[in-house]
């Protein structure tokens, strides 16, 4: 049978771990690597579809246990999936659930079965499991699919991240056997293991041999430091195939992005464009430039004289800053807009430094006019 996700390796780069490829799905090939929005609730907020096309968003994020607590996976599948329901015809990663029950819920009970938790919208008792995250997951009908694992905080003892490993190992095995459509829908397995490097070995180890189509990093950019993530990420990468894609999970400031496709990373997602875009914060070529300060409300320049994206083309940061301050929201779509562009234009422009095997070259320039600090 024909996996539903295939990865095709078009270069590595001369002198870095970084690789330039193809992610095939069943809702388009997406060149890599790649910057995947977040729409966690079935929508990147205050972006439609056709704003998403034109910055050129080839795979978004949704959430499995946003979307199972409310509409309800039923409701999301009666409406033929994921894709017809927000309109959106290209790709689309759905997260397992165990992440967020963590990061939101209250009162959760972690056991061999799964989580027992409180839902963060009603107080309802609830219990996911990964045979319940994987139906969510198909109802949803995403073209690549998280498995249910647990993401230890990053500083926990080594006997507690071993345990939570060899759990997530047996958990991500349930859930390949209740996965009902590996033809449609890939299903990637997520390593874990902190910053113990055989931990990661162990996770990795477990799941290339369960084979998976594709391979997430998760347990990272949960509080440690840029220098920590890079260790980690040094020893895991080469622990997985060449031949499968690799996503960073939860990862999108610009250093870290540039970061993490020089030791081999392929896929990243961050809600940090859409979250600091929301208090009028914004990405540029020069740092970060928070437009609703007062120093901008007479200044008629774009947000980033460098960026060549609708907005930047279009409004000044006089007026970007007019309508944060006036709660337009209207301005919120306009930074938004603007930091998921820069994010996508940044692995476009890192695709081109890795044809011409000058990453090193680009990273330095970068991160010249940028700023960058190692923690
Ligand atoms: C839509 C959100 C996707 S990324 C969420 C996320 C973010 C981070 N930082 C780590 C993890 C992880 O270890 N496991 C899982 N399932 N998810 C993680």
């Amino acid at each position: 049978m024909e996996p539903a996700i295939k990865y095709r390796l078009i270069k590595k780069e001369k002198h870095t771990g970084a690789r330039l490829g193809e992610i095939v799905t069943p809702h388009g090939t997406f060149k890599t690597p790649m910057f995947m929005p977040v729409g966690t609730q079935a929508s990147v907020k205050t972006m439609a579809p056709e704003d998403l096309k034109e910055m050129g968003a080839g795979i978004i994020l949704s959430n499995t246990y946003h979307l199972w607590l409310r509409p309800g996976e039923d409701i999301v599948e009666k409406a033929g999936g994921l894709h017809k329901f927000m309109n959106w015809d290209r790709g689309v990663l759905t997260d397992s659930g165990g992440f967020q029950v963590f990061s939101l819920a209250k009162l959760r009970d972690i056991s061999e079965e799964g989580v027992a938790f409180k839902s963060h919208l009603n107080g309802e008792k609830l219990f996911l499991s990964p045979e319940k995250a994987i139906h969510v997951e198909n109802a949803l009908g995403a073209d690549i699919m998280m498995s249910f694992d647990e993401c230890p905080p990053f500083f926990e003892s080594y006997d507690y991240v071993k345990k939570s490993v060899e759990r997530t190992s047996r958990w991500a095995e349930r859930g390949l056997i209740a996965h009902q459509n590996p033809a449609t829908q890939g299903l990637f397995g997520i390593v874990q293991g902190a910053g113990f490097e055989d931990l990661r070995r162990q996770s990795a180890r477990d799941l290339v041999g369960m084979d998976f189509p594709g391979y997430s990093i998760g347990g990272l950019s949960v509080g440690e430091s840029k220098g920590e993530m890079n260790r980690v990420l040094d020893f895991t990468t080469p622990m997985l195939p060449e031949d499968k894609p690799r996503y960073l999970m939860g990862v999108g400031s610009p250093d870290a992005l540039i970061d993490g496709v020089i030791r081999g990373v392929d896929m990243f997602d961050c809600v940090l464009p859409t979250r600091i875009a929301r208090n009028g914060t914004t990405m540029t070529s020069q740092g970060r430039l928070v437009v609703k300060n007062a120093k901008y409300s007479e200044d008629f320049r774009p947000l980033d004289p460098k960026c060549d994206c609708y907005v930047c083309k279009n409004y000044t940061r006089a007026y970007i800053r007019h309508l944060i301050k006036a709660d337009e929201t209207f301005g919120i779509h306009l930074t938004s807009y603007h930091n998921l562009y820069f994010l996508i234009n940044l692995m476009h422009q890192v695709q081109d430094a890795i044809e011409q095997d000058n990453l090193l070259e680009f990273r330095e320039a970068f991160f010249e006019e940028y700023g960058y600090n190692e923690n």
